[in-house]
């Protein structure tokens, strides 16, 4: 891999060996510092992500109000809780790129006694917002968006509990719900009919909320108050996943990810990919503040193509631009299907995945909301259109080092969107 012209080039490589830690996880530090800006007392936060996303959150949460320090040695924070009611009102929150900052935020200041106004970037102010005004409307938030999408005007409101099934799958939607639910008295309840992840509950529950959980349904009971409890953030298993993708499809490889979340709604890649053939193992499993956490160990392996449905859609949504990539070095046909939601991410996933595989020579067709892929074993190095978008820009490095010829990466650097080292990981496991 190198840089030319601002372009990265990448050509493929012999081997992946060795061991690395996975960076800290980007939902869970987007909820820690929401969380803990509400709650009673003084929070620190080991193992933050600091990327583009995050600083929108934590630079949000800041303007309204709480003073969060850094520690970027220790990559620490200790922010001092203000209590439910203690945040206070600022001009404009900018969310620049990051739609779970948006969606969380909504949901939290729905609830204030103070007007907001959020805005996003170009990417951002084009993602469907229609699907947090909708629920929170129902709890009697005013909420005015343009055409569906932001900016979002808040007004102050008097909420009520709601009981919700969720017509899509979205963890961010589930979470706006759940946060405005704390400005609420008596029980919201959320039945999901597709499984999302449940960080915002194990947070919760985590800060001494009154709130009970399982697989596809939440009860919070209100009014409650929000104890701040230390959070340690485990590695983030959707960055993990590209490195094990290119342990798999790399012969002789053999890599060890230390510290990865393993909150099972997290996992379904993982099993996805065993399914394949995929020599996958986890061991040294551990339970860091109410998060399963564990050490993950990959072997090249000759995966098989597979079906995938809507369900295990929503429980790896931002895994499938990856899982592509092996697909595509895979023995025989995969089909991902209900893949809707992808076409509402950062860019058009779904697209983006087809046009750069198709460009990479892979045998690959796109349906309405699914792509059909026979796998080979050799891909052709091409120019990879990132669209700015982090998670293609990942995919495509991976697909690249194990492609013959030259991979050309526009806009490397949008990585830093949730994983600014990426590169810098890389090097330290590549054997040439
Ligand atoms: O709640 C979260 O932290 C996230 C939920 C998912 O979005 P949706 O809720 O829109 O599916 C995911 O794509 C995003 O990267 C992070
Ligand atoms: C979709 C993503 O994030 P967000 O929705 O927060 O922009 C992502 O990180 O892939």
């Amino acid at each position: 891999m190198l840089i030319r012209d601002d372009i990265m080039i990448v050509k493929p490589i012999k081997t992946i060996k060795g061991e690395i830690i996975a960076p800290p996880d980007k939902s869970i530090s987007h909820r820690a510092v929401i969380l803990s800006a509400i709650a009673s007392g003084k929070t620190t936060i080991s193992n933050f992500l600091f990327s583009d996303d995050t600083f929108r959150t934590l630079s949000a949460i800041r303007k309204l109000g709480v003073s969060i320090d850094i520690d970027e040695n220790s990559s620490g924070l200790l922010v001092e809780g203000k209590g439910l009611d203690g945040l206070t009102a600022t001009d404009e929150i900018n969310c620049g790129n990051s739609g779970t900052t948006m969606r969380l935020l909504t949901g939290l200041l729905c609830g204030q006694k103070f007007n907001s106004y959020l805005y996003g970037d170009e990417s951002l102010n084009k993602r469907p917002m229609k699907r947090i005004q909708e629920p929170l409307s129902y709890m009697g938030a005013k909420i005015k968006l343009e055409k569906g999408h932001a900016p979002i005007i808040i007004e102050p409101s008097k909420l009520n509990p709601i009981k919700y099934t969720m017509n899509i799958a979205s963890a961010q939607v589930k979470s706006s719900i759940l946060l405005a639910s704390l400005y609420t008295s008596g029980v919201t309840e959320i039945e999901e009919l597709l499984p999302t992840r449940n960080h915002t509950e194990v947070m919760l529950k985590h800060f001494n909320c009154n709130i009970e959980y399982e697989d596809n349904f939440v009860r919070i009971i209100n009014p409650n108050k929000l104890i701040a409890k230390d959070i340690f953030v485990p590695g983030d298993i959707s960055s993990a996943t590209y490195f094990i993708a290119l342990a798999l499809i790399t012969e002789n490889s053999n890599l060890i990810i230390r510290d990865v979340g393993v909150n099972k709604s997290r996992t379904h890649i993982l099993r996805l990919w065993q399914k394949m053939g995929g020599d996958i193992r986890i061991f040294n499993e551990r339970i860091l503040n109410s998060e399963d956490i564990a050490d993950i160990e990959v072997k090249s392996s000759d995966l098989t193509g597979i079906v995938i449905d809507k369900k295990d859609v929503s429980q790896c949504i931002d895994e499938i631009p990856i899982l592509a990539v092996t697909a595509a070095y895979a023995k025989g046909e995969t089909l991902i299907s209900g893949a809707e939601e992808l076409k509402v991410k950062e860019s058009d996933r779904l697209h983006y995945i087809y046009m750069n595989l198709k460009n990479m020579k892979s045998d690959v067709k796109l349906g309405d909301n699914s792509i059909y892929i026979n796998g080979k074993e050799n891909l052709v190095g091409s120019h990879i259109d990132t669209a700015n978008d982090h998670r293609i820009a990942m995919a495509f490095t991976v697909a690249g080092l194990k492609a013959s010829g030259e991979t050309n990466i526009s806009n490397h650097e949008c990585v830093r969107i949730s994983y600014p080292d990426f590169y810098k990981d890389l090097y330290k496991i590549i054997k040439h």
